[in-house]
């Protein structure tokens, strides 16, 4: 008891959790693969708040929905702050939004992204998102293949992020904005991923002269630094374009631009770096919704069923879905709510705090990491019932407007938690393209079960040990680990109704 020096006094009060190795922690004991069923196993041993240290440096652990919650949305001015990532800044990334400390700039930015992408100013592009929708469909007919999926989804998305953002058509694969645009993505998705976090473990690497062994990844910003400026520019150079060819297009850069609110000019650099997260921020993610839905479809024919019989009662088979379908199919709502819950795309997220805080009882102590597991949010089973199968159901009483009156129904309503507010993130760093992701994958996903049954190939699903879907990560984003899955027109009808549409 004498020795009570030697124990960690000061950390008395962080959250329980292993003592690991002396000096180093849990340094490269975390797994790269899966890494939140490891955060999870912390939980079901020290409870839903935990805590380990990595090299001395106190990573604090939530395995449920509430302490989330609570510090997350309820102290969201605390803890808007990401974790430093060096690779961003070196490679000035940090002028976007997903990279940027809160600030001014971070305040103004987020106010235009909102206002161009909330649920009423996206409704001028509804006709866009259609119009996707539809060659999306039409893409698929022709290649029904589950290894082209993410190709022609991509493609897809790719010509709609422009034209809603910059008023840009796309015209081929090759086009010379859309394509460095996505490799920026890529890069930027893989910093938010951790591909570069050594040099944030080791920052000496950041002032090693040019020259020197193990500067590669310098030399990598060096490179996306340049290029970063000249797709902003391009970028500004769409909307430049949009604005003068007389065209009536509407796009959200074009918007912001004229509207003297915004206080934005096409040379603005912040203009411009609004321009480039918009036009690429949301593929990655919405890739991988698109893959999970696919793959949960094939593995859940029952929620599939239900889901055309929904449209078919709707579109009597006489027509394709429409944006304005939307309250008339709540269980396509609700399985898309549920897609969220299933294969979340952004399984941990993590903060870091500049003071020190408190938290049921338990030091949140100055400069720690914060992760909010959501994977195991989505995998609670007091919450959700079964949280390995897919079942839309869970989320109906959402959408019920039937029975929408008395104190029932808002109690109902009340003890669901909706997916929506973890997968999306939190507090002020919460997605600002929810929305606008919200009404693509309504249009996407009803119109694939208007026209197609989603079926298995045979191939086994990659699912974990104890067969729950696998997860893999794509950057900054999860995606289900395979897609055993292949598409079949669901009638001659249906896929008539298609290409007649497509004609029109
Ligand atoms: C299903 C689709 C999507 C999902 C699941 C998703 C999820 C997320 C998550 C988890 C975050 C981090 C939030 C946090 O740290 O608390 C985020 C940030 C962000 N998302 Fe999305 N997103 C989606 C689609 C989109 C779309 C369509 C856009 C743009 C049009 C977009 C633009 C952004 C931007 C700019 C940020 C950075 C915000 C900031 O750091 O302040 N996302 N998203």
């Amino acid at each position: 008891a004498g020795l009570w020096f030697l124990s960690s006094r000061r950390d008395a009060r962080l959250p329980p959790g292993p003592k690991g190795r002396p000096v180093l922690g849990y340094y490269g004991k975390i797994p790269s693969a899966s890494p939140w069923h490891f955060f999870r196993e912390l939980g079901s041993q020290y409870g839903e708040i935990s805590s380990i240290r990595v090299l001395g440096h106190p990573v604090i652990i939530f395995n449920a929905f509430d302490p989330a919650d609570a510090l997350f949305n309820k102290r969201s001015t605390r803890y808007a702050f990401k974790p430093r990532r060096r690779m961003g800044e070196l490679s000035g990334l940090v002028a976007t939004l997903p990279f940027m400390d809160p600030g001014p700039t971070f305040t103004h930015a987020r106010k235009m992204f909102r206002q161009e992408l909330n649920t009423r100013s996206l409704n001028p592009y509804h006709a866009d998102v259609e119009h996707a929708a539809l060659k999306l469909a039409s893409a698929l007919a022709t290649n029904v293949d589950a290894r082209s999926f993410e190709q022609t989804i991509d493609r897809n998305l790719g010509s709609l992020f422009m034209k809603v953002s910059c008023g840009h058509v796309v015209e081929g694969d090759d086009d010379t904005v859309l394509r460095p645009i996505k490799h920026l993505a890529e890069f930027a998705a893989n910093i938010l991923g951790g591909s570069y976090v050594i040099i944030d473990r080791l920052p000496f690497l950041c002032y090693l002269p040019s020259w020197a062994p193990g500067t590669t990844l310098l030399r990598l910003a060096d490179y996306w630094r340049g290029r970063l400026w000249q797709i902003a520019d391009s970028t500004a150079d769409l909307v430049r374009t949009d604005l003068t060819s007389g065209s009536q297009s509407t796009s959200c850069m074009g918007n912001l631009y004229g509207n003297p609110r915004s206080g934005l000019d096409l040379d603005a650099a912040q203009f411009k770096f609004i321009a480039v997260t918009m036009s690429a921020g949301g593929m990655l993610p919405l890739i991988s919704s698109s893959l999970g839905f696919l793959h949960a479809m094939a593995r859940f024919p029952e929620a599939q069923k239900r889901a055309q019989a929904e449209l078919d009662r709707v579109l009597g088979g006489a027509r394709l879905p429409t944006l304005a379908d939307r309250p008339a199919l709540p269980y396509i709502c609700a399985l898309i709510l549920e897609l969220y819950r299933w294969a979340p795309i952004a399984p941990l997220i993590a903060r870091r705090t500049l003071e020190d805080d408190e938290l049921a009882g338990y030091r949140i102590p100055k400069g720690a990491t914060i992760v909010a597991n959501n994977w195991a949010i989505s995998r609670d089973p007091v919450r959700y019932e079964d949280p390995q199968v897919f079942r839309p159901e869970r989320f109906l009483p959402l959408f019920d407007s039937e029975n929408n009156d008395g104190a029932d129904a808002a109690k109902r309503k009340q003890d669901i938690l909706d997916p929506r507010s973890y997968t999306f993130g939190y507090g002020r760093r919460i997605c600002p393209g929810l929305d606008f992701a919200e009404v693509i994958l309504f249009a996407n996903i009803a119109h694939i079960l208007t026209v197609f049954d989603v079926v298995p190939t045979g191939d086994p699903p990659r699912l974990t040990s104890d067969g729950d879907v696998e997860l893999t990560t794509v950057g900054a984003a999860a995606r289900v680990a395979s897609l055993p899955c292949k598409l079949r027109p669901r009638s001659a009808d249906s896929l008539a109704l298609l290409v007649d549409t497509a004609n029109a």
